[in-house]
């Protein structure tokens, strides 16, 4: 049995993907709401039906059953989760689905558990993937990031198709940071500067993320991969991004339904703070962690990262 924690978007999708292959699923959700009646998601993940085999739940008795557990609530709640629920899924296989960088600690998802739950195995499940899509059965394919061939098979569907690494904090890192870069191609957007800007400000990002992931220890064949450069090409060209949506409304100056989960906003927070602690020039997120902070305006902001010295690429 494989339960999924969280039930939004991605949590719901990934149920509905597992579920529909008959794999036996728990959804557990903090608040079930009418989600077991009507088998739909239409906050989170409108217009798609929950198969009648996958158990939706509130009950966190559940996880003290199951042998892997897959934790799909977002970043910034993950260790207050486990704070509540950690004596349960300890010694169960954990897989961590979310992508950031936790603000109270600096850790992200993967350091986050183990510090939580000592006595599990953790995997990282991540890479280009809109939850949507997942839901539909449309072809996708994901980085499992320190989980062993049973599990990948076990995770793994027709239209869903894992690849293993053993690069744990390549795989995460690359999620994480790819989201900052996807709120500053939402601003290049929004404030109409081309798509030209967009490549540069991709490519510029990218060496970025490569330049921070390699000095957290992160493999260079991990960031060129599904979980890097992948999902950066997907939410830095696609409005079905929350992230690229989030810049490309502070690109137009206008506003952002703040209960929507965007996660590049509290990890450019991170990263900034963590990059100047560690002397890593990372200027593309610095200058996103002002924008979303209202710490500084658009044009200034676009005036500082093209007036930098000039330098060899
Ligand atoms: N939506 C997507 O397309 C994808 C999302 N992800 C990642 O998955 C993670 C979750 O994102 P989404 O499902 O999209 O977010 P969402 O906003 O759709 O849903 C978040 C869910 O977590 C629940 N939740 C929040 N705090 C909680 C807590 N303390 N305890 C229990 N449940 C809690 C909410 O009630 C909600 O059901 C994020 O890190 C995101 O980056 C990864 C790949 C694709
Ligand atoms: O991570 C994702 C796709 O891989 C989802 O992107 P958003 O969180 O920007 O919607």
């Amino acid at each position: 049995m494989i339960a999924i924690a969280g039930a939004g978007a991605f949590g719901t999708a990934l149920a509905i993907a597992l579920g529909r292959e008959g794999r036996a699923v728990s959804l557990w959700a903090r608040d079930v709401g009418d989600l077991a009646k009507t088998r739909r998601n239409e906050r989170y993940l409108p217009g798609v039906m929950i198969p009648d085999c996958v158990t939706v739940t509130a009950d966190s008795d559940l996880f003290s059953s199951v042998a892997v557990i897959l934790l799909a609530v977002p970043m910034q709640a993950l260790a207050g989760f486990l704070k509540l629920h950690g004596d349960k899924l300890q010694g169960r296989s954990l897989v961590a689905c979310c992508k950031g960088i936790d603000l109270q600690t600096w850790l992200g998802p993967s350091a986050v558990i183990r510090a939580a739950c000592p006595e599990s195995p953790v995997s990282v499940l991540t890479g280009p993937s809109f939850a949507a899509d997942i839901a539909r059965g449309l072809p996708t394919a994901l980085t499992l990031a320190g989980g062993d061939e049973p599990l990948q098979s076990r995770l793994s569907t027709p239209t869903l198709r894992l690849y293993r690494s053993t690069d744990v904090i390549g795989a995460e890192l690359g999620g994480a940071l790819k989201n900052v870069i996807a709120i500053a191609a939402g601003v290049v957007m929004g404030a109409g500067l081309g798509d030209s800007a967009r490549a540069a400000l991709m490519t510029r990002g990218f060496a970025e993320m490569q330049r921070f992931a390699l000095a957290k220890g992160a493999r260079a064949e991990t960031l060129a991969g599904l979980s890097g450069f992948g999902d950066l090409v997907l939410t830095c060209t696609s409005n079905q991004s929350r992230n690229f949506r989030l810049g490309h409304a502070i690109g137009q100056g206008t506003s952002f339904d703040p209960t929507v989960t965007v996660e590049g906003a509290a990890t450019a927070r991170a990263v900034a703070a963590l990059a100047s602690r560690d002397g890593i020039d990372m200027p593309i997120t610095r200058m996103i962690a002002a924008l979303v902070d209202g710490k500084i305006q658009l044009s200034d902001a676009i005036q500082a990262l093209m007036t930098r010295p000039l330098k060899e690429e």
